[in-house]
């Protein structure tokens, strides 16, 4: 007995056309003071690829793969779906669940770590389009943070291998793991006593290392920042990093991005052309380990995720961090509200 009737994939969403990319950009960044000239150039990267984000595609092929596995572990619940910030909409997801007669839904996020960005706001989100549709919305939880589950470091730890193979001197190769970079602000509050969110990141990063069988050097650096320049994210930057390895003799970089779970246009642009660029303008090697896209050990992995609730089924995990509760109220707020001395005077 588990009280929960259904499932809902809750993703970031992603254009699927050159029309969608301006609109799909402002749902994003609304009310956070984005500048224009900022979306024109974020705007650019999705031109790229036809205004096409792989992220709705895979949210699909993933749901199909979820529900063969259902099938086969003998879960018998229903998947819906809803994105954040572009279509299918979660309001949209949660009103056909209030139709169904779905009372107790279990959201599975596609974001592995905890932080504002990255987990908080999915359950704002949920929350925000459960309130749109009232009264009679189905409560809905979300699943744990996932970083050190087997099979979310297994998909991983099968793409670095396969990129350390084609590598025939390892000498001096560097492995370089990668995550969306965040305010400093946000990681200051992320978790219970902070920094929650970077120091799941490096344990990630250093299992799917083990896990990889590299027993050389690894770091961790982050990507895709945004924000005006004066406001500190995490930091280094993978492109800086780029040229300190040069600098220290590395002549072959791997970059595995445990920030994300497929291949989406922080992957795509950031990565695969920016950082590559970087590499090759420095003489580095460089080559990008894949993401786990829908590996079976991921796929694996949700499902087991579900049956930890649905079935009280045992924990699986592999690193020693701390669990919490990614749903504590007042968790992992944007930013900490200002000191007592500080919001006095200007
Ligand atoms: C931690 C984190 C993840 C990983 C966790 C997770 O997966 O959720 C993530 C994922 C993603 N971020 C994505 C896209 C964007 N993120 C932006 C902006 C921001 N991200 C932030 C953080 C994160 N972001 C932050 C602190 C901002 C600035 C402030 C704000 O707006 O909160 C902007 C605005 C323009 C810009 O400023 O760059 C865009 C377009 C896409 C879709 C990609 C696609 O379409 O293929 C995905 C999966
Ligand atoms: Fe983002």
């Amino acid at each position: 007995m588990s009280g929960y009737d259904a499932v809902i994939l809750v993703s970031f969403g992603g254009p699927e056309g050159s029309g969608d990319v301006l609109p799909f950009l402002r749902n994003v960044t609304r009310g956070r003071g984005i500048p224009e000239e900022r979306l024109e150039e974020v705007a650019e990267h999705y031109h790229h690829f036809g205004g096409i984000s792989p992220i709705n595609q895979w949210c699909r092929e993933v749901i199909d793969a979820l529900r063969a596995e259902f099938r086969a572990s003998g879960i018998d619940l229903p998947i819906y779906w809803g994105n954040r910030n572009w279509p299918p909409m979660l309001v949209d997801a949660v009103t056909q669940m209030t139709a169904d007669g779905v009372k107790r839904a279990l959201a599975i996020c596609t974001s592995a770590y905890g932080s504002y960005s990255s987990c908080r706001q999915y359950v704002e989100d949920i929350n925000a389009a459960r309130a749109a549709v009232g009264e009679s919305a189905p409560a809905i939880d979300k699943i744990r943070h996932f970083f050190d589950h087997p099979g979310f470091i297994g998909g991983f730890a099968k793409q670095l291998r396969a990129s350390l193979d084609q590598i025939d001197n390892q000498t001096n190769t560097r492995v370089v793991f990668t995550a969306h970079s965040i305010p400093t602000i946000m990681e200051d509050c992320s978790g219970p006593e902070g920094a929650r969110y970077s120091d799941q990141v490096a344990e990630a990063a250093a299992l799917v290392a083990e896990h990889a069988g590299w027993a050389g050097p690894h770091d961790v650096v982050w990507q895709s920042r945004s924000g005006p320049p004066s406001m500190p994210w995490l930091e280094p930057d993978v492109n800086d990093h780029l040229k300190v390895l040069a600098a220290e003799g590395v002549d072959t970089v791997v970059v595995s991005p445990v920030g994300f779970l497929s291949d989406h246009i922080e992957v795509l642009w950031d990565l695969d052309n920016e950082a590559a660029e970087t590499a090759a303008g420095l003489g580095l090697r460089y080559l990008r380990a894949g993401t786990p896209e829908i590996d079976a050990d991921l796929v694996g992995m949700f499902r087991d995720l579900v049956a930890e609730r649905v079935s009280s089924a045992p924990l699986k995990r592999l690193g020693k961090l701390p669990a919490w509760d990614p749903t504590i109220e007042g968790c992992c707020p944007a930013r900490r509200p200002p000191a007592p001395e500080k919001s006095r005077g200007r």
